[in-house]
Order: structure tokens, then C-alpha cells, then sequence
């Protein structure tokens, strides 16, 4: 790491990554070039960079990919959790190289360039990933310019100057803005994600986007819902007019507190209505509010695909997929909210049921894309309880 502030760039370096204390570590740029600010986080997935970087939960962040080869296999229009990506940029260990997959449409540098995302390769991103293991996760700028030209103090002034995720609502500019019917089941080789079952005979979830992923829409057509998905600001009324059988949580960006402004009091009217309900990530943290807990900034946050969560009914350890930065304080659950799963990594609430309610959530992501498909079943679960 160099001091941005008294250092020059060195030659070749077309990229780089600046911090709010003026330090920086420098790079090979690739994809749009400019610059953009947001908080570092670090995903430990060997595959999947398309369906994190579409992820919607990773607005306002930049990933450090901890895998050294990003990019090799390109990027198609299947491996998408959201029509763009959301993250606004990776940093990559080796240089992103021409695709090598049959699936292959679109080499993944100019498909981010082509989306306005940034990337930077030929760093040390183990040596990244420590450091925020050791100090948190920072607010950093990352920058591309092919000839190196970088104003590296106003660039640190940027990243200082960013006020962090903390008490940030993002959902509000993820979120789809019309209601809309869900279509698709899940991807099978050879047939795509084809159409989920016909017919209205299925149970109704309406599902609130506050940034959600496809693939927890194509995993509960998979389970044999009917799926309308509404936007993260409808009302209960709103809600209420789909004659929904039970109402889906999403994931979604920033801070659980902040989006629950909106949020949490439709999800209390949905609870005192006896609504069944499912919430998964953000979903899950908001479901935990509208219940009277609270939520915490995490030190470093949880992102991978292979995260053991432990189911407290019978001891079973599940693999999961996560991707998260604020958690559910565990000491702030009311009476009538029971653990039912806790991360194996450090202890921290991974799941709620309430006692009094048709009502259950999960920290993690059982839709994987990408991950383990331990936890699939959460879907026939909670569709199986419509019936
Ligand atoms: N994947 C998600 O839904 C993330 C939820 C929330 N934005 C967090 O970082 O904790």
C-alpha cells in the first residue's frame, strides 16, 4: 500500500483502489472507466461472479474477489440475478482472459464495461481481504484510467467524504417499480428457465421486492407458487387487493433500519392480519424489526458460498450461500421470536420463526445462484404452508 497523497502512480498502472486515509494499492484497470465509490466487501465463491455481481444486494459495494480467476468462462444472459449488474465494481487477482465456455456470449470485460462497472486485476486480493478482516469493511474509491492519469488526494477526499452504508437506503433504487407476474422456474441445460407451472389453482405469494434475486422467484415457482412480485414501497393495501396466500420477504441493499421505515409497518399490518410470511436476507432483518428486534452493522460482514449455518430444531448443519452486512442482534428478540438457526462461523442469528405466527426468515440465501442447494427445502416449506 502507498500514501495517495504524497506518492505518484506507477508506471503501467491503469487502475487503482483509494481509500478514505489517503492510502492506495494500484492495478491493471478493465471495464468502464471512470471511477466510483461504495464499501469494500470481500466474497469468498470459487464460482458464480455474474450472479454476484447482478446480486442486487451489493448496490453501494465493490467486491474483492477472493478466488484469483474471475471472468475466465465470460458472462451469458442466463447467470443473471437482475437485468444489470448492482455491484459497482470487482478487484480480481489475475487479469480477466478471453472466455472459455461453451455458454459463453459476452467476454466478462466488456460486459462490465458495457454496464458501467469498474474493475481493477493484478492485485493482491488476499492481502485486501485480511485487511478488512482486521479493520472492517472501508469506504473506498476504485478508479480506472488507461493512461494512469489519477488525481489520487481528490480521489481520497471522495472516499472520505462518502457516508456509508450505515443508516443508507438502497432498496428505494433497486426496487422494480411496477408490480409484475413472475414467469420463470428454474434454469435446466438444454431448456433455460422455461415457464413455471400454468395455471391459478397455485397458492398466491406476493413478493415485495426490496432488491431480490430471480432466483428465489424461480425457486418458489419451482416449489409450486404463483408468484406477483410488488414493489419495496407498496402499501398493505396494495398487498392486500392480490389476495395474496402469504406474503415473501426479499433481500435487497443497505440498511435494514433505514428501508424498514417504509417497510416495517406494511409487514406489521401483513403479521396482524395472519398472513403467512417468508423473509430471506434483508427480508429476513426486516422481519426481525417489524417483530421489535433490532439489527446491527457487522464488523466484516458475511459473504460466500459456503457459510455452515446450524439448524437449532435438530442440530443439522446446513451449507449456505450469504451475502450480508448487517445482522440481527440476538440479544434484542422478543419473546414470542425463537432462533432457529445460527452461523457456525461466529455465532450469529441466521434464522427466526415467531411463536405466534405463521412467520419465518433466514439470514442466509437458500436460492444460492451461486451455492449449495441445502437449504431449498425453506421454499416447499413455506409454499406447502399455503395450501
Ligand atoms: N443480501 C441481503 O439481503 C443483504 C441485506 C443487507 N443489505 C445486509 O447487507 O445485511
Amino acid at each position: 500500500m502507498a500514501d495517495a497523497k504524497t506518492l505518484t502512480v506507477p508506471k503501467g498502472a491503469t487502475g487503482v483502489l483509494v481509500f478514505a486515509d489517503g492510502s492506495a494499492v494500484f492495478g491493471r484497470g478493465f471495464g468502464s472507466v471512470g471511477d466510483a465509490v461504495g464499501e469494500l466487501c470481500f466474497n469468498t465463491s470459487i464460482t458464480g461472479y455474474q450472479e454476484i455481481m447482478t446480486d442486487p444486494s451489493y448496490a453501494g459495494q465493490i467486491i474483492n474477489f477472493t478466488f484469483p480467476h474471475i471472468g475466465n468462462v465470460g458472462t451469458n444472459v442466463d447467470d443473471v440475478e437482475a437485468d444489470a449488474p448492482h455491484a459497482l465494481g470487482c478487484i480480481v487477482r489475475e487479469d480477466v482472459t478471453a472466455p472459455s465456455n461453451f455458454r459463453n456470449v459476452e467476454p466478462f470485460d466488456q460486459w462490465m464495461k458495457e454496464h458501467g462497472r469498474i474493475g481493477l486485476s493484478g492485485v493482491d486480493t488476499r492481502a485486501l481481504t485480511r485487511m478488512i478482516r482486521l479493520k472492517g469493511a472501508p469506504n473506498v474509491v476504485i478508479a480506472h484510467d488507461p493512461d494512469g492519469n489519477f488525481d489520487l488526494a481528490t480521489l481520497a477526499d471522495k472516499a472520505d467524504s462518502w457516508p456509508g452504508l450505515e443508516g443508507m437506503d438502497l432498496a428505494i433504487e433497486v426496487t422494480g417499480k411496477e408490480s409484475r407476474l413472475w414467469k420463470d422456474g428454474v434454469w435446466k441445460l438444454g431448456h433455460g428457465y422455461g415457464l413455471g407451472e400454468a395455471g391459478d389453482e397455485r397458492p398466491h405469494v406476493v413478493a415485495i421486492d426490496y432488491g431480490a434475486k430471480n432466483n428465489i422467484f424461480r425457486n418458489l415457482v419451482k416449489a409450486g407458487a404463483r408468484v406477483t412480485v410488488l414493489p419495496a414501497t407498496a402499501t398493505y393495501e396494495q398487498v392486500r387487493e392480490q389476495k395474496p396466500d402469504g406474503v415473501f420477504l426479499s433481500n435487497g441493499p443497505g440498511d435494514p433500519a433505514a428501508t424498514g421505515e417504509y417497510a416495517v409497518p406494511v409487514i406489521r399490518q401483513v403479521l396482524e392480519a395472519d398472513l403467512p410470511v417468508f423473509g430471506i436476507c434483508l427480508g429476513h432483518q426486516m422481519l426481525a424489526l417489524a417483530a421489535g428486534a433490532k439489527t446491527v452493522k457487522m464488523h466484516q460482514g458475511h459473504r460466500g458460498a459456503n457459510h455452515p449455518v446450524k439448524r437449532l430444531s435438530d442440530g443439522l448443519v446446513e451449507i449456505t450461500s450469504m451475502n450480508h452486512g448487517f445482522a440481527v442482534d440476538s440479544d434484542t428478540l422478543p419473546e414470542n421470536v425463537k432462533p432457529t438457526h445460527v452461523s457456525l462461523f461466529d455465532g450469529s442469528n441466521c434464522g427466526i420463526e415467531l411463536t405466534d405466527k405463521k412467520a419465518f426468515s433466514v439470514q442466509y440465501h437458500p436460492e444460492a445462484s451461486p451455492g449449495p442447494q441445502d437449504s431449498f427445502y425453506l421454499f416447499q416449506r413455506f409454499v406447502e404452508g399455503l395450501k
